[in-house]
């Protein structure tokens, strides 16, 4: 008998019919995005689930009773508990490097777009106000032979320096909970604490997990260290900065802009103040987003669940797990 897994997200074909060849699957029908309550309620019998970003705690864990795996269909992995996870043993996987370059294009052309402020001028052009003769307060900023510093040199942070340094000849700076003097040999990367980080960049890319100990890393003492006119990029989770401290230093030039793919609130508000600013550049949490990724981050979610339903070691154990079930 094939196992039966519940899917709280849409897949594409591939992965579906991967997984239909190898379980029975029930699928959230909406409306909407599941939430963790819904989830408690559909799990039922299920042995395996498939989410992206639904939080996954005790109370939805205690309603699958039959629960082996949580396959999360993203590399971040801040919505899961991992210690209901260990205690349950139930094993969580995640979907790393397949994004890597993906991710790294977006930082790029977030950290392109805010300094060059591209879709101000698009705005601008389109709106019929392009004068001939451009004024100096619509230039730009320089990229090329700045100094970018990633706080959070992991996979996606290395891949973004290899572009900054070999393709724009930055001088690339970073912050990790450790240093990798293989990487800073073969990309030509400096170390440095947090602080010099801040006080030297032009650009700062926030790149960590979200974690109790990276929640609102970025606060208002973080923002009053950087230069007045550099600009802030983060590709991360949104609460990893506390919002109200960047909006206080765009709105104070404390700093000269803002690139965010994240927001502490998810969609973010409306009216929120960072959608007024003309020198902030906002994306939807798109980092992953291209047809191809989501494809092989679909595939690679779907494969880490079949595995752990087959009696096959998962590939992409989330690593504070891996200890206890490899
Ligand atoms: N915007 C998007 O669509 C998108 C897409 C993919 C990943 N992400 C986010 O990016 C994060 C990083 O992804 P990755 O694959 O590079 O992860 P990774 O685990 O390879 O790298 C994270 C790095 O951050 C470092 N780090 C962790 N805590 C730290 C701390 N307190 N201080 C300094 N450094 C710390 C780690 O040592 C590691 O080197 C993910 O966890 C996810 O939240 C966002
Ligand atoms: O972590 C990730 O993979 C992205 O943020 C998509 O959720």
């Amino acid at each position: 008998m094939k196992p039966l897994v519940y899917i709280a997200r849409e897949l594409p074909e591939e992965a579906a019919e991967f997984l239909e060849q190898h379980c029975e699957c029930r699928y959230w029908q909406g409306p909407g995005d599941i939430t963790d309550a819904k989830l408690a309620e559909e799990v039922g019998e299920a042995e395996g689930l498939l989410v992206t970003g639904t939080p996954i705690h005790e109370k939805v864990l205690a309603a699958g009773p039959n629960l082996r795996v949580v396959a999360n269909l993203s590399a971040g992995y801040n919505n899961l508990d991992l210690q209901a996870l260990k205690e349950r043993r139930i094993v969580a996987t995640h979907t790393p490097y397949v994004l890597d370059d993906t991710v790294a294009d977006l930082a790029m052309a977030l950290l392109l777009a805010s300094a060059r402020r591209v879709p101000e001028l698009d705005r601008l052009v389109k709106a019929g106000q392009w004068k001939k003769g451009m004024d100096a307060e619509l230039y730009g900023l320089d990229v090329h032979h700045k100094r970018l510093g990633i706080i959070g040199m992991g996979r996606i942070g290395e891949v973004v320096a290899r572009r900054a340094s070999l393709g724009f000849e930055m001088d690339v700076a970073y912050y990790n909970r450790r240093r990798k003097p293989e990487a800073e040999e073969r990309l030509g990367l400096t170390y440095c604490g947090l602080e010099e980080l801040l006080s030297t960049s032009d650009f700062v890319l926030l790149l960590t997990p979200l974690t109790p100990e990276t929640r609102h890393l970025m606060d208002e003492a973080q923002f009053k260290l950087m230069k007045q006119n550099a600009v802030f990029i983060n590709v991360s989770r949104g609460e990893t900065v506390r919002e109200e401290a960047l909006v206080k230093a765009l709105e104070e030039k404390w700093i000269a802009g803002a690139g965010l793919d994240v927001y502490e609130q998810e969609p973010v508000s409306p009216d929120h103040p960072l959608l007024r600013m003309d020198h902030v550049v906002t994306l939807p949490h798109i980092g992953s987003a291209t047809a191809e990724t989501r494809i092989n981050m679909a595939m690679s979610a779907a494969k880490n669940l079949v595995n752990a339903l087959t009696g096959q070691s998962p590939l992409d154990i989330v690593p504070e797990l891996r200890p206890y079930f490899l």
